[in-house]
């Protein structure tokens, strides 16, 4: 089985890095192609992959093709690859706002067409993608696929209407809990304490209370409640927080990303 990969950019080189960390396949399976050489050079060296003179190479000899350009270059590639893809290639999309219909359209309805969105712990192989799959794809393929995708975190098939949402609440969201850690950070330094130290007890409590709620099954609000002492510290900080309207800004953050995915896509 061969893997391709086109464009080794944040989200490209995170799923590289994730899978070249698994046993999915070996290291000399893949291969990657960007514009820019100088990344290609550099992670074919670091991961011991295969770099691809053009797209077209690429097309030709993978048999699971990942498409990780932006959106709007999404067209231009696969104009660039149509008449290289068989029956049996499997062009995987990670583009956002990108539908199964749009690269249909472009290729052909008789090709396989996978719509992922996955996000950047893949690269730790804690990532969580999503997957919808078009009707050319077999059960033994889907199989495959979700191996491939586990290989670098969990993986989800949701229904392809859904993956607006899904990027407002997961291929979005590493960013904004980079943004609320490093506000904490900030909390912590304005008290005295030093960013690094602050930045490590931070990132080790987020995820030590996502890692409750994956284990416990708890309902986050009763694990909240724990943390909650009558009259005590917890509280009056959860006080200010819902002054600010924190609820209420975070389901409005989560919703214009999901109207900005519809948009992209023209929905
Ligand atoms: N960054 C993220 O957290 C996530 C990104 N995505 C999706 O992943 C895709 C890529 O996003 P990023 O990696 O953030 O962008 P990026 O800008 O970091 O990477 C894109 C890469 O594509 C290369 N490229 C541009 N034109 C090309 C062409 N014609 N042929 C080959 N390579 C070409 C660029 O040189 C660059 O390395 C987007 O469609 C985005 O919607 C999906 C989930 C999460
Ligand atoms: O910001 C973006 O458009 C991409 C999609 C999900 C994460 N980053």
């Amino acid at each position: 089985m061969k893997l391709g990969i086109i464009g080794a950019g944040n989200m490209g080189s995170s799923i590289l890095k994730g899978v070249t960390s698994s046993n999915f396949l070996e290291n000399k399976n893949i291969t990657i192609f960007d514009l820019n050489k100088e990344k290609i050079q550099e992670l074919s060296k670091e991961y011991g992959v295969k770099k691809a003179e053009n797209e077209n190479e690429l097309a030709k000899e993978s048999d699971i093709l990942i498409l990780s350009v932006k959106p709007n270059i999404i067209p231009k590639v696969l104009d660039k690859i149509k008449d290289d893809l068989s029956e049996k290639t499997i062009v995987l999309s990670i583009a956002a706002g990108i539908s199964i219909g749009f690269i249909e359209n472009i290729i052909g309805t008789d090709k396989k067409v996978i719509r992922t969105m996955p996000n950047t712990p893949a690269q730790v192989m804690e990532g969580m993608t999503a997957v919808s799959f078009n009707h050319n794809i077999q059960e033994n393929e889907k199989s495959m696929i979700f191996k491939l995708l586990n290989s670098f975190g969990k993986s989800i098939e949701i229904e392809e209407k859904l993956m607006h949402v899904y990027t407002g609440i997961s291929g979005s969201l590493p960013a904004y809990v980079y943004v609320f850690m490093e506000a904490l950070a900030d909390g912590g330094v304005l008290e005295g304490m030093p960013r690094d130290k602050a930045y490590e007890i931070i990132a080790q409590t987020v995820l030590g209370s996502a890692k409750m709620m994956l284990e416990t099954k708890k309902h986050p609000g009763i694990l909240k409640d724990e943390v909650t002492s009558p009259g005590g510290t917890t509280i009056a900080a959860l006080k200010v927080l819902e002054d600010g309207k924190f609820r209420g800004t975070v389901m409005e953050a989560v919703k214009s990303c999901t109207e900005k995915s519809k948009e992209m896509a023209g929905e």
